[in-house]
């Protein structure tokens, strides 16, 4: 059985259907990760499946007593508040002073028990935030757009501890993301979602796939092939219209149950 999967799932916010008759499911240990337009239904999909956001139709079903972690793409927090770290994590549940020592080494944050949350780069704070999700012992994490902010360098390093918390925990990983180049690399499979799915696979497979390259472009040129693709569709008509979905042939491997 699936850590959690979501089947035929409809969403409707303010009036609009933001989601489509959109399935996915997530197995221990992979990363999987959603990439689309702004405003392609991202964030509502991670919403969904966690339960904060309700569904109009279909249904998300979790693995019995699954422990999920969720990196938020905005931390909701006042920014002027004086915080450390070492209570950030305390937060709401008070954590042992060795489980937070152990915690910040393993997403590189050793010994900065004491320092401001305010006082911290926005890489440092992504870290802080992933600590926080796997104090927990999460089976699933899930991050939206973990790396917003981060400059290339600061971009691959968390994608890479990311890649090593999987590897060390066994954890499923469901991230969004907007930068192809990274998801390609650190990415099982790749979800490209338009308020419906458009099309998935594993990037090693889709990458090869003429559809995508029509798609994604290659390398570096990924980010403006999906802008092409984002205005290949027609917006005005809402999520579930006027997508022609005959031009992207599913060739790619599957994963729908
Ligand atoms: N609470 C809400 N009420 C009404 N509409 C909403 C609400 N939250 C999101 N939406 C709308 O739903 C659509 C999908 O939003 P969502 O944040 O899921 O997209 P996204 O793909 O994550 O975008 P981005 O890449 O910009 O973060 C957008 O059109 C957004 O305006």
């Amino acid at each position: 059985m699936s850590l959690i999967s979501a089947d035929h799932i409809c969403v409707r916010l303010g009036g609009e259907e933001v989601l489509h008759d959109v399935s996915l499911r997530l197995e221990p240990g992979e990363i999987v990760t959603v990439v689309g337009p702004n405003g392609s239904g991202k964030s509502t999909l991670l919403r969904a499946m966690l339960g904060i956001v309700p569904v109009a139709g279909g249904r998300v079903t979790r693995a019995a007593g699954l422990r999920l972690g969720y990196v938020p793409q905005k931390l909701m927090i006042d920014r002027s508040m004086p915080i450390s770290v070492r209570r950030f994590l305390s937060l709401p549940l008070r954590v042992g002073a060795a489980d937070v020592a152990a915690v910040l080494a393993r997403v590189g944050m050793e010994g900065q028990q004491e320092a401001q949350l305010t006082a911290l780069s926005g890489g440092q704070l992504q870290r802080v935030l992933l600590a926080r999700a796997l104090l927990g012992r999460p089976q699933v994490l899930m991050l939206d757009e973990p790396t917003q902010g981060l400059d290339q360098p600061g971009e691959a390093a968390f994608y890479r501890l990311i890649e090593e918390v999987r590897t060390e925990t066994g954890c499923a990983v469901l991230m969004v993301s907007h930068d192809l180049h990274v998801v390609m690399a650190a990415s099982d499979r790749v979800i490209c979602l338009n308020g419906h799915v458009c099309c998935e696979g594993a990037p090693h497979v889709v990458s090869t796939a003429p559809e995508y390259r029509a798609l994604f472009g290659l390398g570096t040129r990924g980010a403006l092939a999906l802008y092409r693709h984002e205005h290949d569709h027609d917006h005005n008509a809402g999520p579930d219209h006027g997508h022609d979905h005959h031009h992207h042939p599913h060739t790619h491997d599957h994963h729908h149950a």
